[in-house]
């Protein structure tokens, strides 16, 4: 079995190789990638360079908090990693000049680094690590989460984005995410990453995109409906199927449909973040089933 350090080391370098292999990953519609800012005046592509080396010791210290727990329920862990994770928002604002980035990933990696280095080190070490083991980890740990953050808020004002959207639409967003052991990654994303990426025959970035437009047609984006409503969510989503059916970034006709869904996004100003994120969760993940640190 690997040393913890080690373990943490290599879980939070490879949190930090999801981030920026996420924000790489061009061309995104509405998003920051190497070619435009996307939906964004505030951030653009070094934004998010500044901010990712900012948090590699924050993945580190979420996974040291996983591989070094002995506790029985895993909520407690996860109420471990809350002050961590507002200590990273805090990092993140002051590498960006106060700019969110990465608050999501924040979350939802911080929480899969921890998960992960409790299932390689935990007394009953699962034979393999895998996506359901995770995905399962991850659901223990945040039980509950959508019903006492959520369904028991009281106040009406100085809410959140995903807290608002709880009260007007029913909403559980990155939350309900976590809590189901992100089922939106492991149905959707992963087999089509996993497809492409066996196949032998495309680019890592290519990989990346067409699993984001997968992600954008299936996610129930908060930060789209934040910014707008759940008309434009479906808009969103079924703009994503439409460049799907027409090859997404693996066809000339698909290619030229996603720069439209660019400018068009610019110019209504929508931004996908929440799938961005999901795309860096799937990256994650599939490093840890290929190459698990040890186990
Ligand atoms: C629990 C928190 C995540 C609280 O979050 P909040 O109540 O704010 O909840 P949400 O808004 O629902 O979600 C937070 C971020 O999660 C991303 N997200 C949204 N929907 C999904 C989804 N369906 N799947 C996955 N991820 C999702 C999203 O992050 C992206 O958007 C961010 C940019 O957002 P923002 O700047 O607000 O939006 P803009 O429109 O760009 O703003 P303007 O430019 O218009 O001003 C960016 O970060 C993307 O990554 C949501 O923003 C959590 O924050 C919390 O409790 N924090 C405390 C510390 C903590 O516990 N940390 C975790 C330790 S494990
Ligand atoms: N590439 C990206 N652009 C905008 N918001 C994001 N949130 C996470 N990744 C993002």
């Amino acid at each position: 079995m690997i040393a913890t350090s080690l373990l943490s080391k290599s879980l939070g370098q490879q949190a930090v190789l999801a981030l920026l292999t996420e924000v790489s990953a061009s061309p995104k519609p509405g998003l920051v990638d190497r070619f435009n800012r996307g939906a964004h005046r505030d951030m653009d592509f070094f934004t998010f360079m500044s901010s990712a080396a900012a948090l590699s010791g924050y993945f580190e210290k979420c996974a040291k908090a996983g591989g070094s727990f002995h506790g029985v329920d895993l909520r407690v862990l996860f109420a471990n990693l809350r002050p961590l994770g507002q200590e990273a928002e805090q990092a993140m604002f002051a590498a960006t000049g106060g700019v969110n980035t990465h608050k999501g990933l924040i979350f939802s990696l911080g929480i899969m680094c921890a998960a992960a280095a409790y299932c390689c080190t935990a007394q009953a070490t699962p034979s393999r690590l895998d996506e359901q083991v995770i995905g399962e980890t991850i659901a223990q740990m945040t039980k509950g989460l959508c019903a006492s953050e959520l369904a028991s808020l009281k106040k009406s004002t100085g809410l959140t984005v995903g807290e608002r959207l709880y009260k007007e639409w029913g909403m559980t967003g990155i939350r309900g995410e976590v809590e189901a052991g992100f089922p939106t990654v492991r149905a959707y994303a992963l087999p089509v990453y996993r497809e492409l990426k066996s196949s032998q025959r495309y680019h890592v970035n290519d990989i990346c995109v067409q699993t984001l437009l997968q992600l954008m047609s299936v996610n129930e984006d908060t930060n789209v409906v934040g910014r707008h409503d759940r008309e434009m969510l479906t808009y969103v989503q079924q703009y994503a199927k439409q460049a799907l059916e027409a090859g997404g970034i693996l066809s000339d006709r698909g290619v030229a449909m996603i720069h439209q869904m660019n400018d068009d996004f610019v110019q209504r100003n929508v931004s996908p973040g929440g799938s961005a994120d999901l795309l860096a969760v799937t990256i994650m993940l599939e490093y840890l089933c290929l190459a698990p640190p040890a186990i």
